[in-house]
């Protein structure tokens, strides 16, 4: 900023306003810590300020009122504590930094232009009068990243307000001393953005508040659309703008919307650790997250037991060239399809006619209702009737029929049997049961009693509790009904449809997958695709690809088993996910919209899919005309250098813009074998160490060669040299050494790609990955190989890189 007296001034004004906060949060300070105390001491003393005397009905009905008003009491005491302690943080996280923006906005028709300076939340003199801070999410802080100086609006629920915008300002503030202020314009460029982006990576990603872009402010306050589409480029801020998102729609939507009704999918567990730190760092809570494996666990694991997505990433890259291997990865695609989708919804409807598969009812080696039984009645109900309505009554039916069983065998020879011979333990167990039944009848008696006071009207019918008489009945239905119960529960989850055998059938290459081969040609290599799936079947198992058609399959017949409480789903790195995934998410989560983040360019699994283009079905999903979609093309990650790089790799990628901050270009480094290699590695690991970078990454294909990296790096002396797998729980600073599939979504200071030979990336299909792994880089790129270069590097221009020699 140019003048002294303008300096000043701002240094004022933060000093003015810091001084409130002080204030402020030194008034609360006492009233926080004071009221804490209170709800705590009524708790405590909870059931000394209460007389429990339940003499009489009269006593039990005060005793009754009392406990209530003392209930009302605490639980207001506890809200108004919660409300001013939510205030005491965010004033405390306002201190040392208590906004980052201004914009002078003078709105039409209004005499002078105001300043409004941005934080990361809103604070309000005393008096309730002035805003001293808006929060970055409000309307009117909208203006600070959507436009430049000159004509600007904002949209309000009332409409726009138009307007002229004066000033536009950004600080830098630490500890409540003013370090910089810049003034911007059309011509300067965000100087912010450029410090910002200077920085070293760390193990936890950051808050982009202040930086945040346009094309990304709208990402973050779009309201309207119910599937939001972002294609952005490598390290454009898609997760960033994602995180912002969901900080936006909890802060407008306060009153009704709670995190835990948000879920976020993410790549793989180490991903979690590395957001978890932004919403809390802007005052809110996380919302939900997992990887779309575990919620297809949660589904799978009592069936069958699933493949891990990581393990078949690792066979896909792994075994090429065999047939079986061609078979499989053929078997991902198909099964990832939409073809795919529409012949599980044929083969389902076609189940109406016939073809289901139940598992008979056993009680030990009693077949008590065999699977026959339940066909029959099942293809006897009217078949206009939905399947899973029939499912539905067939289940009914089992549990009436289960019921007149057990009734009938508490008669049986082994019941008698077994009450003779009851252990000491059992019988306890069974005659403790019997007093807390008793114990519940008491209890009714008495709040019959009560009821019968409070509303002046005689009971229907005395109570009386033989305990004599009932015993003997009492633990012939308990052994009974014990036995029992685990047949009842399979049926309650609907344990009696074969799901495994149906699934398997849909493989059966005599009936040959009838519905799919009438729409189109069958598959590629379908037999084989077919005995690949039901060998794995026969095993118990489930391949990763299987499980969701699996499970929408099992919707289709069992009906969907569906979570109205999420209103909003996250799904990053969205290319890595099927079209029949995507459909399972929708249905899955009916109430929810979608905002769905990724980026084509990075798809490595063979189901991806596109997420924009004219044919892209996403865009489809829930209609045109509630879909929007939103294209990143700037890179903030990495720097000029190193995005011009990895733009050369990819066909697709010419269109990215880097950020303009520069570096050095990428190092290449070639060696004839792989020992020789590790110890030219070695060196220049320690010296970027030594240059400061704090989070180094040495990127490889798979699981195996990380090992080999791992091991060969620490023979030659490197210290301290992490070994990440899929199991890795956190993500941390240092030097790792990491598979590109599970380098997703993260970055480091410098990567080093551990082997870019054509050995390793041959095949076109894993050109993506390669880029993906690129591309995790922000200030430093180096790449090493023992021989041959890989052929992705054949397009790009020797101006683009600097070779590091020939290591002999
Ligand atoms: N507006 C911004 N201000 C400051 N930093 C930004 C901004 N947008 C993105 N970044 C930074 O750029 C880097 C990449 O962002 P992010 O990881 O969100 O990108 P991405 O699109 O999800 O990347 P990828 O697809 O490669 O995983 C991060 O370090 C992030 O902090």
């Amino acid at each position: 900023m140019r003048h002294e007296r303008e300096w000043n001034e701002e240094q004022a004004r933060l000093d003015r306003v810091a001084q409130k906060l002080r204030e402020r949060i030194a008034e609360l300070e006492p009233e926080v810590a004071g009221l804490h105390g209170q709800a705590g001491d009524i708790r405590k003393r909870f059931w000394e300020e209460v007389t429990v005397n339940t003499a009489t009905d009269e006593d039990f009905e005060e005793t009754f009122y009392s406990i209530r008003q003392q209930e009302a009491l605490l639980s207001e005491r506890e809200r108004s504590h919660r409300l001013r302690l939510q205030q005491w943080k965010s004033m405390t996280r306002l201190l040392p930094s208590p906004y980052f923006g201004r914009v002078d906005f003078r709105e039409h028709g209004v005499g002078s232009a105001e300043p409004v300076y941005i934080g990361v939340s809103s604070f309000v003199d005393a008096e309730g009068m002035d805003f001293l801070v808006y929060d970055w999410r409000t309307p009117i802080a909208s203006l600070y990243y959507d436009h430049s100086p000159g004509p600007a609006s904002y949209d309000t629920p009332d409409g726009a307000v138009r307007g002229d915008m004066e000033l536009k300002r950004q600080y830098q503030i630490r500890q409540g001393r003013l370090l910089n202020v810049f003034d911007t314009s059309l011509t300067i460029g965000d100087e912010l953005l450029q410090q910002a982006l200077g920085q070293g990576a760390d193990s936890q990603m950051k808050s982009i508040v202040a930086t945040i872009q346009k094309e990304q402010n709208a990402i973050i306050r779009d309201d309207r659309s119910r599937m939001l589409i972002v294609q952005g480029a490598a390290g454009s801020g898609k997760t960033s703008a994602a995180l912002q998102r969901v900080a936006y729609l909890l802060y407008k939507n306060r009153d009704r919307l709670k995190a835990d009704q948000i879920v976020l999918f993410s790549p793989n567990p180490m991903f979690n650790s590395y957001v978890s730190t932004v919403l809390p760092e802007l005052g809110e809570e996380n919302m939900q997250q997992a990887t779309f494996q575990e919620y297809l666990e949660q589904g799978i694991g009592s069936i069958l037991s699933l493949e891990d997505p990581f393990d078949a990433i690792e066979y896909v890259l792994q075994m090429a060239g065999s047939p079986e291997h061609d078979a499989r990865v053929e078997g991902i695609r198909c099964k990832a399809s939409g073809a795919f989708l529409q012949a599980l919804r044929d083969y389902a409807e076609g189940l109406g006619q016939s073809g289901m598969r139940f598992s008979g009812i056993r009680l030990g080696d009693r077949e008590l209702i065999p699977a026959s039984r339940m066909a029959e009645r099942f293809y006897g109900y009217d078949r206009s009737i939905r399947l899973a309505n029939r499912v539905a009554m067939l289940q009914e039916w089992l549990l009436q029929e289960l019921a007149g069983l057990e009734r009938k065998e508490r008669g049986a020879d082994w019941v008698s049997e077994e009450l003779d011979y009851l252990d000491n333990d059992r019988y306890d167990a069974v005659h403790r049961e019997l007093h807390k039944e008793r114990g519940v009848f008491d209890f009714a008696e008495q709040y019959e009693r009560i009821q019968e006071f409070v509303q002046n009207k005689r009971r229907r019918d005395e109570g009386d509790f033989d305990y004599a008489e009932r015993e003997q009945e009492l633990l012939a239905g308990a052994i009974v009904r014990e036995r029992f119960e685990p047949l009842r529960r399979s049926v309650r989850r609907m344990q009696f449809v074969d799901m495994a055998g149906l699934y398997a059938q849909l493989f059966d290459p005599e009936q040959a997958y009838a519905a799919l081969a009438e729409q189109a040609a069958a598959p590629r290599l379908w037999p084989d695709i077919c005995d690949q799936t039901r060998e794995k079947l026969a095993r118990g198992e489930l391949f990763s690809e299987d499980a969701t058609p699996f499970l929408y399959l099992r919707e289709l017949v069992e009906g969907m088993r569906t979570n109205t409480q999420v209103r909003h789903v996250f799904v990053d790195e969205g290319q890595d996910y099927s079209m029949v995934q995507y459909e399972y998410l929708r249905k899955l989560f009916p109430r929810a919209r979608m905002t769905v983040l990724g980026d084509f360019g990075q798809a490595i699994f063979a189901q991806a899919t596109e997420l924009d283009g004219e044919d892209s079905p996403l865009m489809r999903l829930y209609g045109e005309a509630d879909t929007r979609l939103i294209r990143l093309v700037r890179s903030y990650r990495s720097t000029r250098e190193i995005v011009e790089f990895t733009k050369a790799l990819l066909p697709s990628a010419k269109e990215i813009v880097p950020f303009a901050r520069s570096g050095k270009k990428p190092l290449l480094i070639q060696a004839d074998d792989s020992a020789r290699l590790a110890a030219r590695m070695a060196e220049e690991l320690a010296a970027l160490q030594a240059e400061g970078f704090a989070s180094i990454a040495v990127i490889t294909k798979t699981a195996a060669e990380s090992r080999e990296a791992h091991e060969l790096l620490t023979k030659q002396g490197c210290p301290s040299l992490r070994l990440v797998t899929k199991e890795t729980p956190t993500f941390e600073n240092g030097t790792q050494v990491i598979p590109a599939y599970l380098a997703k979504g993260v970055e480091f200071d410098a990567v080093l790609i551990y082997d870019a030979s054509s050995r390793t990336y041959q095949r076109e299909s894993e050109r993506k990955l390669f880029y993906t792994a690129c591309t995790r880089a922000m200030h430093r790129l180096q790449l090493y190989a023992a021989g041959e270069w890989t052929p992705f590097l054949q397009g790009v221009e020797p101006s683009l890189v600097e070779e590091g020699g020939q290591t002999r």
